[in-house]
């Protein structure tokens, strides 16, 4: 039951278009009906029946549909980045622009006390005028903005960023660990490439963090401290932290089919493999992949998409792959339910790409965990995990940036043997930092960020 009072406030949330941030700003709105406050959350027509299951308060949580116009260059019907490869993120950048109108005809009709967003850089200029504060919300790691995504690197759209100045952290950058190295810093490029029209990623970001009244980070002090500090110092605004804000616990059960699945193997003897809901790989790439799951002599559960090249799975696994594995290895082209997958007791090990959500959903559960980053943000979360945290290992890469199929089944065979040293060491690490990050700091975390909502409404 939320707790109810008479200074409960009423939100509206905005979100990017894609499920890695849509889903982390819901399991706040859950946070924060559970407290009582009222949100009203704006998002795509198509990601409402994909998110209603999370949805905990349908009383204190409304969904508003918007309607993402087509714009030139996006396949028709696109909503969300599930529905597009990577390259193409930046017209839907146009297109979420183009619900500008629908999201001002909202906000003046139902007057928030405040309105969270993250990538719409120009919710601060309705919200300003109707006395709306607004709360820039992001949801991948403050190291990610504090290595590029600052004032310090003092970028203009005339002056694109380049390898050579990424290979150094900005002025005052807190660590020499959490950093990207040799052509790793390629993946940092994009953020002087145009993200929607006549303005860059850099631009719309940073743009998005000036104009807010107040920063809030899906992170906690105890893991990213310094790196809230240094962007609080660049942005010279109040920072507000959430925690890692997980899903409160789910009500219905994980698919039967999988649970069975699941239940024919030794406890922790599975390894689970997902790469997010953005990732789609190359098929010479995904075969290489799914040829080092084989090698580890293991039974494993791969959910990815299918490769850029294939219309599903099937047609792109190795040739003799399903017969040589059959009875130990699934591999399933579609969503399923991970928070629940991780916590079945057959699994014992998470392949992960490294999103920030999947890394938080990893450190909280019981898995041995592999990394696997694919883009900018998941490197630097991969080396919080590694350099910092030292509860992970990531598979090693070739010059080139190729995974090979010895180097994954190196890697989750180094965390699945029982006698090796780096296994105990990443489980005597993981069990610490599980045991740092208890629900009552979480919760804490939530209460504290609640306070400091209010104070900056009153
Ligand atoms: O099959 C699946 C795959 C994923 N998921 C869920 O989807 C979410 C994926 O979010 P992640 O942040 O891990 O990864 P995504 O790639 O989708 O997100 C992207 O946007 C947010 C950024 O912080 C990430 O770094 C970026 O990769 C997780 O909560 C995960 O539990 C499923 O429930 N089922
Ligand atoms: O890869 C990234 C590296 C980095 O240093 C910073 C970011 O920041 C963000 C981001 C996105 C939205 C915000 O409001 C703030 C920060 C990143 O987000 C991803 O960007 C992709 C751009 O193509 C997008 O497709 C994806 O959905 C976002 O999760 C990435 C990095």
């Amino acid at each position: 039951m939320p707790e109810t009072n008479s200074s409960d406030i009423h939100i509206l949330m905005f979100a990017w278009f894609a499920f890695g941030h849509m889903t982390p700003f819901l399991h706040l709105a859950n946070k924060l009906a559970k407290r009582g406050h009222r949100i009203t959350f704006v998002l795509p027509k198509k990601a409402v029946n994909q998110l209603e299951h999370l949805n905990h308060y349908p009383d204190l949580i409304s969904f508003h549909p918007v309607t993402v116009p087509s714009v030139t260059g996006l396949p028709p019907g696109t909503e969300t980045c599930s529905d597009i490869p990577i390259f193409l993120t930046h017209f839907l950048s146009i297109a979420m622009d183009l619900t500008r109108d629908q999201v001002e005809s909202v906000m003046t009709s139902i007057k928030p006390k405040l309105v969270f967003y993250d990538t719409a850089h120009w919710i601060p200029d309705i919200a300003k005028p109707l006395g709306i504060k607004t709360i820039c919300f992001k949801v991948v790691c403050a190291a990610s903005l504090a290595i590029v995504l600052v004032p310090a690197r003092n970028l203009t759209s005339e002056r694109p960023i380049t390898e050579a100045e990424l290979a150094e952290p900005p002025p005052g950058y807190p660590s020499t660990s959490v950093v990207l190295r040799g052509r790793e810093v390629q993946s940092l490029l994009f953020v002087s490439n145009p993200f929607g029209e006549g303005i860059t990623f850099h631009e719309r970001i940073t743009l998005a963090l000036k104009n807010c009244d107040a920063i809030s980070l899906r992170t906690c002090r105890e893991v990213e401290g310094k790196f809230c500090d240094y962007l609080g110092s660049q942005y010279e605004k109040p920072v507000l932290l959430t925690g890692p804000v997980l899903p409160e616990e789910s009500e219905s059960p994980l698919d039967e089919r999988w649970g069975n699945w699941l239940a024919g193997f030794e406890p922790g003897s599975v390894v689970y493999c997902s790469f997010g809901s953005q990732i789609i790989l190359g098929k010479t790439q995904f075969q290489e992949l799914m040829l080092g799951f084989e090698l580890t002599g293991l039974p494993f559960f791969v959910a990815l998409k299918p490769p850029l090249e294939a219309a599903t799975i099937e047609e792109a696994l190795p040739e003799g792959f399903e017969e040589r594995v059959k009875g130990r290895g699934v591999v399933w082209g579609g969503w399923v339910q991970q928070p629940l997958m991780l916590a079945h007791p057959s699994v014992g090990c998470f392949v992960s790409h490294c999103g920030f959500g999947s890394m938080w959903e990893s450190l909280m559960s019981d898995c041995q965990i592999v990394l696997v980053p694919q883009l900018g943000d998941q490197i630097l979360n991969a080396r919080l995990m590694t350099a910092e945290l030292k509860l992970a290992v990531e598979v090693k890469r070739e010059e080139n940036g190729w995974l090979s199929k010895e180097n994954l089944s190196e890697a989750i065979k180094s965390v699945m043997d029982k006698d090796s040293e780096v296994g105990k060491s990443v489980k005597e690490n993981h069990k610490k930092w599980r045991d740092t990050l208890n629900p009552e700091l979480m919760n804490g975390y939530i209460d504290k960020f609640v306070q400091g909502m209010h104070e900056l409404v009153e």
